[in-house]
């Protein structure tokens, strides 16, 4: 005989918590490493001085905390807009053990683009390069040039050949074709970047804070190729290594559904 009755009422509790816990794990994984989890904190203390208030029965510093709870529900709507569309996406994509493993048409294009990259980097040509994953970078696209082109060594090449009208700005690349030349990609925040990187690699990190992209830039001044993804640039290493690091997270972030859903949700050109 079991110690404690097994009681409907109670397994449905036990669910209760394992749910509630799930959804707060959740939460955090979306926002770590994210400007978000400042603010959790911030809602924590808020919580914590309005639970103290109301137990002591402080009326006017509950009042006061119900008054600040309204402006802070509004303020945190408002300025975290961009992180909140970005975990309400990656709700919307699923859980990962749902996400298919299988190659797509964007692996295809990863060896033309470490091809071009490895010579853009020993000729010192600065270069942005985006891969679209499961967020449509159609707001993107369409601020620069549009180009609907097979990706290759060549084409890339060509675009980021100083003195041309679309080498300056980022190039958008969804699955196997570059969608785009010259696009405007937003900055990150000052703060989060060392100083001496300027606005092409700014615009990389924010870009990957704003989407789930993957941008790889080839820096003009000093030849050196870093990867950017979830907010975070790190060294690219050799053209290999770029190859494998990109195949396995393009690959990594494909959808159980493929690819036609995902032109639905807003990814198409
Ligand atoms: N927001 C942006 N979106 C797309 N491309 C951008 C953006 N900002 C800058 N660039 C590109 O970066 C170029 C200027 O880069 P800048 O020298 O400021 O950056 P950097 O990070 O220091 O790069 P590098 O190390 O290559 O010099 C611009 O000419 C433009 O092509």
């Amino acid at each position: 005989m079991l110690p404690v009755e097994l009681s409907p009422r109670l397994i449905l509790n036990v669910v209760d918590v394992v749910f509630v816990v799930l959804i707060a794990y959740s939460v955090y994984s979306l926002i770590r490493g994210t400007r978000a989890v400042q603010l959790l904190k911030g809602l924590l203390v808020l919580a914590a001085l309005t639970g103290i208030a109301h137990w002591l029965r402080l009326t006017l510093l509950s009042w006061i905390l119900e008054k600040i709870w309204t402006v802070a529900f509004v303020a945190v709507v408002i300025i975290f807009q961009p992180e909140i569309r970005r975990m309400l996406e990656k709700l919307g994509r699923g859980a990962p053990l749902l996400r298919a493993i299988g190659a797509g048409e964007g692996e295809q294009a990863v060896g033309q683009v470490a091809a071009a990259v490895a010579e853009l980097a020993r000729t010192r040509t600065g270069a942005l390069i985006a891969f679209e994953r499961e967020t449509g970078l159609r707001e993107f696209a369409e601020g620069g040039i549009l180009l609907d082109a097979l990706v290759s060594r060549e084409l890339l090449l060509t675009i980021f050949e100083p003195h041309t009208a679309l080498h300056d700005g980022a190039v958008i690349i969804r699955d196997d074709r570059v969608v785009a030349a010259g696009c405007f990609l937003p900055l990150a925040a000052q703060k989060v970047l060392p100083s001496h990187l300027g606005s092409r690699h700014r615009a990389a990190v924010g870009l990957s804070e704003l989407t789930d992209a993957l941008v790889v830039v080839v820096s003009e001044e000093t030849g050196t190729v870093s990867l950017v993804a979830d907010g975070k640039l790190e060294p690219a290493g050799e053209p290999d290594k770029l190859v494998a690091v990109l195949s396995e997270r393009l690959r990594d972030k494909r959808k159980i559904w493929g690819r036609g859903d995902r032109r639905r949700k807003g990814g198409a050109t």
